[in-house]
């Protein structure tokens, strides 16, 4: 395998700081030189406590926050590419074929059915639409979602039943990176061991995960790696809760 297939993202040097501009531009630092690599079958989680900037990490990986400083190198169409200088073209290309992500909640769109939702960004990477919804189909029956809600936009679901909705589309598209913010957290327990099962299935298709997760047992589960953001935070708050933070080790494979 080669390097750019053994570790397809690259995270290095990166900083972030939010501005204020509501009050008196305030600069408000979350991490300074976040350095980490993904390796393809591993599943790596960011620990840390409550507001290290573990979201913020995930979101500067998936270019929904701008990075300061620093180079998030990706592994897209044979060749490294660095995302903090792509232009948004490239972003969303590299979002098409490159980086998944599975977020926290479903951003639902009106009229919209379960089944297309869950199918679409599979027919995003050019599968056939049939062929798309009927691997939605699937992922969403062993997700457990009753096939009665399938042709139901999810805006009137429950928190559980959209998250499975966001999890179906996530984990049905083929990308080599995959992004989870925190992907259990309103599931229950048989669900969540379903989850849990779906992600030892991509790191055996050799997929790179990153994700973050609150519950101890899914993390102990899952993880390869853990990426401690205390030792990249900033903010005050998280350097007071850095030396509590011994739970979480720099590996435990
Ligand atoms: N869009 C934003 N604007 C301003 N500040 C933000 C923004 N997003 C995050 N922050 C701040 O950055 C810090 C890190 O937040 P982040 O959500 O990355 O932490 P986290 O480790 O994921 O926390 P949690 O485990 O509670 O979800 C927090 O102090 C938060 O208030």
């Amino acid at each position: 395998m080669s390097n750019i297939q053994s570790t397809p993202l690259i995270v290095s040097d990166v900083s972030k700081s939010f501005v204020m501009h509501l009050r008196g531009s305030v600069n408000i630092p979350v991490v300074s030189r976040v350095n980490f690599v993904l390796n393809a079958g591993e599943c790596s989680v960011l620990g840390g406590p409550s507001g290290v900037g573990k979201s913020s990490i995930l979101k500067m990986i998936y270019g929904n926050y701008k990075t300061d400083q620093g180079q998030i190198v990706v592994a897209h169409r044979g060749k490294m590419l660095d995302l903090v200088t792509a232009d948004p073209r490239t972003i969303l290309a590299v979002r098409r074929e490159a980086i998944g992500y599975v977020s926290q909640f479903l951003r639902a769109r009106p009229r919209v059915p379960a089944l297309d939702v869950a199918a679409e960004a599979l027919v995003e990477q050019g599968e056939d639409v049939a062929v798309s919804r009927q691997k939605a189909g699937t992922m969403l029956a062993r997700l457990n979602l009753p096939e009665k809600l399938w042709q139901l936009p999810p805006a009137t679901f429950s928190g559980g039943e959209q998250q499975r909705v966001n999890i179906a589309r996530g984990f049905l598209s083929e990308h080599p990176i995959l992004l989870l913010d925190e992907p259990t957290a309103s599931l229950d327990a048989d669900n969540r061991a379903i989850v849990i099962d779906l992600i030892r299935e991509k790191k055996s298709e050799g997929v790179a995960l990153l994700g973050i997760f609150h519950d101890g047992d899914v993390r102990d589960a899952i993880a390869d790696k853990i990426v401690d953001v205390s030792r990249f935070a900033k903010s005050a708050d998280s350097q007071r809760e850095k030396d509590g933070a011994k739970l979480y080790h720099s590996d435990v494979a």
